[in-house]
């Protein structure tokens, strides 16, 4: 569904995004996840076509990506751009107006799913979450074969969240919808997310298929005495008491004085996280 091939963004000398290549097979549901600055806007808007890259190619449903946005993608932007003085009807009403494909009938179903939001209320006068429910069912209302999230979650109190996540959940189950979702709440997102990107820096250090990821590394707990396991890229490393521990990637077969364990999503986004922040300080 999505192909991303060598993409790079650079704003003057800033270099948001670098060497970036994946797939993001049909129906998949992507989580996008680095630490603060690590490019994952840049990345959501190359691939929205609202932005042009310095370098590489993105295609979607085989179509190139070409600085405007693919009929089949939708996406909500972190900041939520909508006309403050137009009323949530009016909202919905320009979506009909300025999507070729588009169904009002699915629109409307969605943000009364989403929220109790009255269709008379000013766009400027909504709170944070009530603005990001709006979007999303805008969003929906284009009929996305490829719907792009950027922290949709960040402003919706836990409730809210829970509920978000089920209906856009329902509508991949039901649509096919592939969805790639930037989001810090990884304990929200990790039990519905298949697959895995992970950004640091402009630079992609994971991407893949998340039980195939989680599989790639261990956990490894022993004496601290013990001589470091030899094989594998090590991610982290730490040290209680007697006990020593390392984060492997292909770890390989290692010594008895190993326990070695599959790390879970959450263990796994923060280790590359925690090891981002060590070699950037
Ligand atoms: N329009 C722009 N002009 C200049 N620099 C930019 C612009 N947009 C992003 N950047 C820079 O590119 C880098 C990546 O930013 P980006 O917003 O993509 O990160 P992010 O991972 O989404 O961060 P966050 O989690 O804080 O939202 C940052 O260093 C940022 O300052």
């Amino acid at each position: 569904m999505l192909t991303v091939h060598g993409l790079g963004k650079r704003f003057g000398s800033t270099r948001a995004l670098g060497g970036c290549s994946f797939t993001l097979p049909e129906g998949r549901v992507g989580a996008l996840v680095g630490p603060n600055g690590a490019g994952k806007s840049t990345l959501l808007s190359l691939i929205a076509g609202l932005i042009r890259p310095s370098e590489g190619t993105i295609e979607v449903a085989d179509a190139p990506v070409r600085g405007r946005m693919h009929p089949d993608v939708a996406f909500v932007a972190q900041n939520r751009p909508m006309f403050g003085d137009f009323t949530v009807e009016q909202t919905l009403r320009a979506g009909e107006k300025l999507n070729d494909r588009w169904s009002a009938e699915y629109a409307r179903q969605m943000l009364n799913l989403l929220s109790g939001v009255a269709p008379d209320r000013r766009v400027r006068h909504l709170s944070g979450g009530e603005r990001t429910q709006v979007s999303l069912a805008v969003a929906l209302g284009r009929l996305p074969k490829l719907l792009l999230l950027d922290e949709p979650l960040s402003d919706l109190d836990p409730l809210a969240r829970d509920e978000t996540l089920r209906i856009l959940m329902a509508d991949a189950a039901e649509r096919g919808t592939t969805m790639l979702v930037s989001s810090h709440l990884l304990s929200d997102l990790a039990p519905v997310c298949d697959h895995l990107l992970l950004l640091d820096r402009g630079e992609l250090r994971l991407a893949g298929d998340v039980e195939e990821t989680l599989q790639e590394h261990r956990l490894l707990v022993g004496p601290a005495a013990a001589a470091a396991p030899e094989a594998g890229q090590v991610i982290e490393t730490g040290r209680t008491g007697r006990q020593a521990s390392y984060f492997v990637r292909h770890a390989g077969t290692v010594g008895p004085e190993w326990k070695a364990t599959v790390p879970e999503v959450e263990q796994l986004v923060l280790a590359y996280l925690r090891a981002s922040r060590v070699a950037a300080d």
